[in-house]
């Protein structure tokens, strides 16, 4: 079989993923790791317009589709927009959602970004 040549990553690629690495371990659950079907949340495609989940954004980084580490900061608050949407307040969706937004937002946060950036260029 032809060797299956891995492509080397660039730095924006580089440092979008270690990004998500840090993001993903406050989704302990894994909620967030795939997207929700219609199966498990009913009408979710219907009610949710931009749907969003990392395996996605990870997907979208291999394809190199962020320009910018803001990109990836839209995304995120997409995804976790989404849940605070579909789901009521009262559940474990919700309620999960609500925290990681919260704790993305401290990895995504403008200092942090900036001083990234610094290091990308
Ligand atoms: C209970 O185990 C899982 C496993 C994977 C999930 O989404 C990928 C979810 C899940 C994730 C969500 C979200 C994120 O809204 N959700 C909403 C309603 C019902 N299930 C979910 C739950």
């Amino acid at each position: 079989l032809a060797k299956i040549e891995e492509k080397e990553q660039t730095p924006l690629q580089e440092a979008l993923s270690q990004l998500i690495r840090q993001l993903q371990r406050k989704d302990p659950s894994a909620f967030f790791s795939f997207p929700v079907t219609d199966l498990i949340a009913p009408a979710y495609s219907l009610i949710i317009k931009r749907p969003m989940d990392f395996s996605t954004i990870k997907e979208k980084v291999k394809k190199e589709l962020y320009q910018s580490l803001e990109e990836l900061k839209l995304d995120f608050k997409t995804m976790c927009e989404n849940a605070m949407i579909y789901n009521k307040p009262d559940t474990i969706y919700y309620k999960a959602a609500k925290k990681l937004l919260h704790s993305g937002m401290k990895i995504l946060s403008t200092e942090r970004l900036d001083s990234l950036k610094q290091s990308i260029e």
